[in-house]
């Protein structure tokens, strides 16, 4: 056999494209991986974990504030960007020193380069063309592209996490995830923030009335959020780093910033793959799969996690589901199995956090007669005992078979508390047998049987 051909070639390291390069040659498969810029993925290195290091700083930032005068006494607290900076880095170094080095321990082939398709079974990188049996793409997304004027001034995610110092004024393009984890916080380090939300809410998938409980927290603490709004375009004049034109129900506005950074969404990352050559059929939302995850148009092929056209959330824990699935499936002789997409949390990392499971009050309320339990928190001992002022819930209970049919929390250790409601919802608990849990006292847990 060429030393070019192998069983299974994958296309990017995040954590759809390590789990099944890893578990297949675990399983004895001949396995080549390519990546165009460090080993390691979005998750490890540009997301998820690098992320949260800020988001702790700022979340430490507000909790030791929030108790000035009932828990401690300060004189002065402030994140020190370099030296968070660093600490981030103490987490994404190692990964990109040693991931490629992991692979290549456990036999695999490792290629650097960005990978396109020659024909339906052949890919080049760099100078090398390689075949396989089957294609595994996990190329993940990118920023969308915004085609408005100025564009070039506006910085991504990735720049965002390397910056070395932050501005005085910050705007952020777009009110979803990325613009409100991070305008929190930059807020908490002290600059001026602004967040042009193109729709009429900011975290469009988490509850309106817990979203708006938290737009007004995150006002009290200087970020400025407009809805409605339409950027227009950039501009850099001399006595002004940056203007933000936008438009706001026709009319036009603008607002002057140091720092412009892109929160607008992002698209599968598949424009540089020549999916055409291969056969592989793709849309905007990405690479067309079956349920089973394989290209409808050319069975070698096989795609999963933010670049696959799954209809699901573009989230860590669903690109490892369909990791999970597509191992078993790249090989399969004969049945092949579907991911599991029943109950997906979701967590916001603002300060406080904002979380979800199943459905919204709006969805719930067209097919289900719902009891719905709603109430601001912010009052609750817990959550006043712990220096902290901004949480709510509201829990849907079907009134006909007692279930829960969706889960929406805000405020201190919401980010967990949800995963309870993940697991009760999975597993078919009633809120009656949730009631009848005993939870530890005192702990954010325990106000569960309360909710429900
Ligand atoms: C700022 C930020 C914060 C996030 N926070 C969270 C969070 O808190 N929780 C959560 O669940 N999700 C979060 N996400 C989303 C999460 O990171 C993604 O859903 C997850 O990483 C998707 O994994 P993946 O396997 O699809 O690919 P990715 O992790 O995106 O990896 C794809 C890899 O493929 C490589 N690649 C692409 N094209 C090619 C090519 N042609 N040739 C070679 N290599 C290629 C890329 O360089 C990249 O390394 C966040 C995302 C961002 C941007
Ligand atoms: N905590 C997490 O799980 C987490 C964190 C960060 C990112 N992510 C993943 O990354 C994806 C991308 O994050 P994101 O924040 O870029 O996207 P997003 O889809 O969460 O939010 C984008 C927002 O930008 C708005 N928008 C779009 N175009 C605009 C424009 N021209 N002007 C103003 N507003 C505009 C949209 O209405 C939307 O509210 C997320 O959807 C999610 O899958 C997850």
């Amino acid at each position: 056999m060429s030393k070019n051909h192998f069983d299974l070639i994958v296309i990017g390291t995040g954590p759809s494209a390590s789990t099944v390069a890893k578990k297949s040659r675990a399983n004895g498969k001949r396995v080549a991986v390519i990546e165009e810029r460090e080993f390691g993925g979005t998750c490890a290195l540009r997301g998820c974990n690098p992320k949260k290091v800020y988001v702790n700083a700022a979340d430490l930032v507000d909790r030791v504030v929030g108790g000035r005068g009932k828990l401690v006494d300060y004189e002065q607290i402030r994140i020190d960007w370099q030296q968070l900076l660093q600490f981030k880095k103490s987490f994404t170094d190692p990964v990109v020193e040693k991931s490629e080095a992991s692979y290549q321990e456990k036999g695999i082939e490792t290629f650097s380069g960005t990978a396109s398709f020659t024909s339906p079974d052949a890919i080049r990188v760099g100078d090398h063309t390689l075949t396989s049996e089957r294609f595994f793409i996990g190329a993940g997304a990118r920023p969308r592209t915004l085609g408005i004027p100025g564009e070039a001034h506006v910085l991504q995610s990735d720049d965002f996490l390397e910056l070395s110092e932050i501005p005085k004024r910050v705007v952020f393009i777009g009110g979803g995830y990325i613009s409100m984890e991070f305008a929190c916080v930059v807020a908490r380090y002290g600059a001026q923030v602004t967040v042009l939300q193109h729709g009429d809410q900011i975290l469009s998938s988490f509850d309106p009335d817990l979203v708006s409980q938290l737009s007004s927290y995150c006002a009290e603490h200087g970020i400025d959020i407009h809805t409605q709004c339409e950027v227009t375009g950039i501009e850099q004049r001399r006595d002004v780093p940056l203007i933000v034109n936008y438009k706001k129900t026709d009319q036009t506005d603008s607002v002057d910033a140091d720092l412009v950074i892109h929160g607008a969404g992002r698209v599968p990352n598949i424009d540089r793959l020549d999916l055409h050559t291969g056969e592989v059929q793709f849309g905007e939302k990405g690479i067309k799969v079956d349920g089973f995850l394989r290209s409808v148009t050319n069975p070698r092929v096989f795609a999963a996690g933010d670049c696959a056209d799954t209809g699901k959330p573009r989230l860590t824990p669903t690109a490892n589901e369909e990791a999970r699935v597509a191992v078993k499936n790249l090989f399969a002789s004969q049945s092949m199995e579907q991911p599991n997409y029943d109950v997906i949390p979701r967590v916001a990392f603002t300060v406080p956090s904002i979380a979800s499971v199943g459905m919204s009050e709006a969805d719930a309320r067209q097919c289900h007669e719902v009891d719905v339990h709603h109430e601001d928190t912010s009052t609750w001992g817990s959550v006043r005992k712990s220096g902290q002022r901004c949480a709510g819930y509201k829990i849907l209970i079907d009134k006909k078979t007692d279930l829960i049919l969706g889960a929406h929390l805000l405020g201190p250790a919401a980010e967990e508390t949800i995963n309870l409601f993940a697991m009760a919802m999975k597993f078919g608990l009633t809120a009656s047998d949730v009631k009848s849990t005993l939870f530890v006292f005192p702990t954010f847990a325990s106000d569960v049987r309360k909710m429900v």
